[in-house]
């Protein structure tokens, strides 16, 4: 037993049954950030339980907004009475350390009050992770931002936002979730160029508009924003998690099971279902429900010249960054091979020396990329112990091991949990044996 918690995998059992995936965790850490644009309610639908949401959550309770929590999935934010220099305490610091999404949190501080930091943030460790894109927008807007070195915090403050022209630096998601939420409450016009575009985004910028925010060009790289002087509440429901949709794609290609993925949006998972199905996986698609019949071979395709296919990770609409360690785990037991190309993160294919051990056939050519050589389900993977490096390559290296002959053991779970709700408890609910220490 770790303090982090232990997956013990019983593997080499096929899987049936449905399942639904859960409300995007993503998206749920920009909207519940959003909450703190206005002093009215907003009603929040189709929330993941997991520890990300919930840390954000209480984040936002420490800053004083009220929190109504009306069941699991639902609650109700109202941040009305928020004492602003909470972001001051050791707790905040200590708090916001442990997510990502706290990163958000600077947009509707300095909006409404002036002034906001930001503790280097937490989330995965899989690379450098700058925040240039944030700091760079937020400054155009009128902000100015001090790095305190010894407590690794920048603070913020200003003396009233102001629209402008920003060609972001990069496409970065939360970069422009700051931006966009910085903008809505800024006076007069700001043009957002380069702007990340994904679903999740776009979600975001549909509910400030509820909320009474002036936004044109939603969806698309350019963003035209009207500042208003205050907004209202509002009610949001977040989308299905397209990362679990192609994680669950993931693990039914690789255990052979009939698995049917429930309620997907299909119409919000741009590449997704084509790139899976690039590597061999067949797929019905029955009214909004994804059906993967038992395959007990699947293959690889090639470019249409014949060459080796590449898959590689692109912002949106390119294919997602955070699916690569599935996509490379789906490749192990294809017929064939492929090149997996990360081309954003460094840190994020080193967890391939444990699929290696399991008995993958792999080349980490360097951080960046790994040829996969597909094993055909010729041989089973071995069952080993191992530890999950980060939230993706966690769930990758799970569905290797429900796959694999024999039992594993994973560890540092927490992982996982992160990002997954009760995993293991759906999972089980399709046939899996795993359990938890
Ligand atoms: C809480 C949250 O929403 N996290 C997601 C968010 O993180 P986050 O918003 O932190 O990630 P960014 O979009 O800022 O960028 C991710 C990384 O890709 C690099 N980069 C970005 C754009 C580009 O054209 N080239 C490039 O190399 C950046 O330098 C950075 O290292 O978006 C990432 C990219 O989809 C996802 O992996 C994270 O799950
Ligand atoms: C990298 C991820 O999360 P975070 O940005 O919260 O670290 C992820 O969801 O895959």
């Amino acid at each position: 037993m770790t303090d982090n918690g232990t997956f013990i995998v019983e593997g080499g059992h096929k899987l049936s049954g449905n399942i639904t995936p859960q409300g995007a965790k993503n998206e749920a850490l920009q909207i519940i950030s959003a909450t703190l644009l206005t002093a009215e309610p907003v009603l929040v639908e189709n929330l993941p339980d997991i520890l990300d949401v919930n840390k954000l959550i209480d984040l936002v309770a420490g800053l004083g907004a009220k929190v109504e929590r009306i069941d699991r999935h639902t609650v109700r934010i109202t941040a009305r009475d928020i004492d602003v220099d909470y972001i001051l305490s050791e707790a905040y610091v200590r708090d916001a350390q442990r997510i990502r999404g706290s990163v958000m949190v600077i947009a509707p501080l300095l909006g409404r009050f002036g002034k906001a930091s930001l503790p280097k943030p937490g989330g995965d460790k899989i690379g450098r992770r700058r925040l240039d894109t944030h700091l760079l927008g937020l400054q155009a807007l009128g902000a100015d931002f001090h790095y305190d070195a010894d407590r690794h915090i920048y603070a913020f403050r200003t003396e009233g936002l102001q629209g402008t022209f920003l060609h972001m630096d990069e496409i970065s998601v939360t970069g422009t979730a700051n931006v966009v939420m910085a903008a809505v409450l800024a006076k007069g016009e700001t043009t957002i160029y380069n702007a990340a575009c994904e679903p999740y985004l776009q979600q975001l910028c549909k509910m400030l508009v509820r909320m009474g925010a002036k936004i044109e060009g939603i969806g698309s790289n350019l963003l035209k924003i009207q500042g208003v002087e205050r907004l209202s509440g509002t009610e949001h429901r977040m989308l299905p998690d397209m990362i679990e949709i192609g994680s669950f794609i993931g693990l039914a290609a690789m255990t052979g099971s009939d698995i049917t993925i429930k309620d997907v949006c299909l119409d919000q998972l741009g590449l997704i279902p084509r790139t899976f199905e690039r590597l061999g996986v067949k797929m019905n698609y029955v009214g909004d429900d994804i059906h993967i019949p038992a395959q007990d071979h699947y293959e690889i395709q090639t470019f249409i010249d014949g060459g080796i296919l590449t898959i590689y990770d692109a912002p949106w609409p390119g294919f997602t960054p955070d699916l690569m360690s599935i996509a490379l785990v789906v490749a192990i037991q294809a017929r064939g091979s492929v090149l997996i190309h990360q081309k954003m993160f460094e840190s994020r294919l080193f967890f391939v020396d444990k699929l290696i051990d399991m008995g993958a056939q792999i080349i980490l050519c360097d951080p960046h990329r790994a040829t996969v050589i597909g094993l055909d389900k010729r041989t089973p993977l071995r069952g080993i112990a191992m530890t999950s490096p980060d939230i993706r390559a966690g769930v990758s290296l799970l569905i290797a091991a429900l796959s694999a002959e024999g039992t594993s053991r994973i560890d540092n779970i927490q992982q996982i949990d992160r990002g997954y709700q009760d995993i293991d408890g759906r999972l089980r609910a399709l046939g899996a044996r795993i359990t938890r220490e």
